[in-house]
């Protein structure tokens, strides 16, 4: 979704580009004469780059796991597994003091994703040479 459309989401019934200009003076005033709200943004800046670099790594490891799959014949989902990434995931995000059932949603969105990548290679045999290739 594009910042636009968000902004639209978050601002319905705005008359087209009166919400945008809006929250775009807003933002610029505010982050430009608060510091400490400028310094929270930079970190979650940070934070936000991190989190996709990290996504980015994990989607090229599970591209190679659908290759390998796609190549022995495994079935794109692994619902057993799931199974406990959640239960791990959700114990950690309560020791860490985030809502585990946003923990439970988050990876369940991301691994939604990587089967549809999955099944898309089961389909595509030549994908699937990759990994044999690489080994
Ligand atoms: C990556 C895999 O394939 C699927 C995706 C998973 C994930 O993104 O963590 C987990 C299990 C599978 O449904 C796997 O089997 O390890």
């Amino acid at each position: 979704m594009t910042g636009a459309a968000n902004r639209a989401r978050r601002h319905p019934g705005g008359g087209r580009g009166s919400a945008a200009e809006a929250a775009a003076s807003y933002d610029d005033g505010v982050s430009d004469t608060h510091p400490d709200l400028a310094r929270l943004r930079s970190s979650i800046d940070n934070i936000d780059a991190a989190l996709v670099h990290l996504l980015a790594e994990r989607f090229k490891a599970t591209q190679q796991v659908g290759e390998l799959k796609a190549a022995i014949g495994m079935p794109p989902a692994d619902p057993a597994r799931e199974e406990r990434q959640i239960a791990r995931l959700r114990g950690l995000a309560d020791e860490a003091g985030l809502d585990p059932q946003f923990a439970e949603k988050f990876i369940t969105f991301v691994i939604a994703e990587v089967i549809r990548h999955h099944e898309a290679l089961a389909a595509d045999p030549d994908a699937a040479q990759n990994s044999v290739d690489r080994a």
